[in-house]
């Protein structure tokens, strides 16, 4: 992303894997109990969180470390996973406000305010993509 690579770096190194591990599995449960959210996740990864939940995290995990400026294996393609699910700009805004209370509760305000303008940015890429016929 944009930040510069010492600056990110320093924010996986501040955050740390068990913190990073656990906010987004905090994420996920309110994602997938969203009434909005919560059908889309569930129908392309089944019942959180069981079924491919713990996978899904684990690819998460790795894209959020490399993001972050830490060591990671995510060779993954964002964008177009987010293609052919519905998701729509109210879908994102729910997602981000979700993020948003989630880093609240598992972040230092520095680190939360970082985490949200980089999701906040990668929105509107993944956006694009979601809205592809
Ligand atoms: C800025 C907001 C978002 C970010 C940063 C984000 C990030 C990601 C990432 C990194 C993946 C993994 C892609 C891969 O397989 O390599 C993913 C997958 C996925 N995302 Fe998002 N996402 C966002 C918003 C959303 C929204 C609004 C929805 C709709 C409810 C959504 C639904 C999904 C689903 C269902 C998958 C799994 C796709 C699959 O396995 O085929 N995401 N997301």
């Amino acid at each position: 992303m944009t930040l510069p690579l010492t600056e990110q770096g320093s924010l996986f190194a501040r955050i740390g894997e068990e913190k990073l591990r656990a906010l987004l599995w905090a994420f996920y449960a309110k994602a997938t109990a969203d009434e909005l959210l919560g059908p889309i996740f569930t129908a392309k990864i089944g019942p959180y969180p069981r079924a491919g939940w713990p996978v899904h995290i684990a690819r998460l995990e790795g894209f959020w470390r490399a993001v972050l400026g830490g060591e990671s294996a995510y060779r993954g393609q964002p964008g177009p996973a987010h293609r052919h699910l519905g998701a729509t700009g109210t879908h994102f805004d729910r997602w981000l406000a979700l993020w948003e209370a989630t880093l609240a509760e598992h972040l230092d305000p520095p680190e939360a305010q970082a985490l949200l303008a980089l999701a906040a940015r990668m929105r509107v890429s993944l956006q694009r993509f979601a809205e592809m016929e």
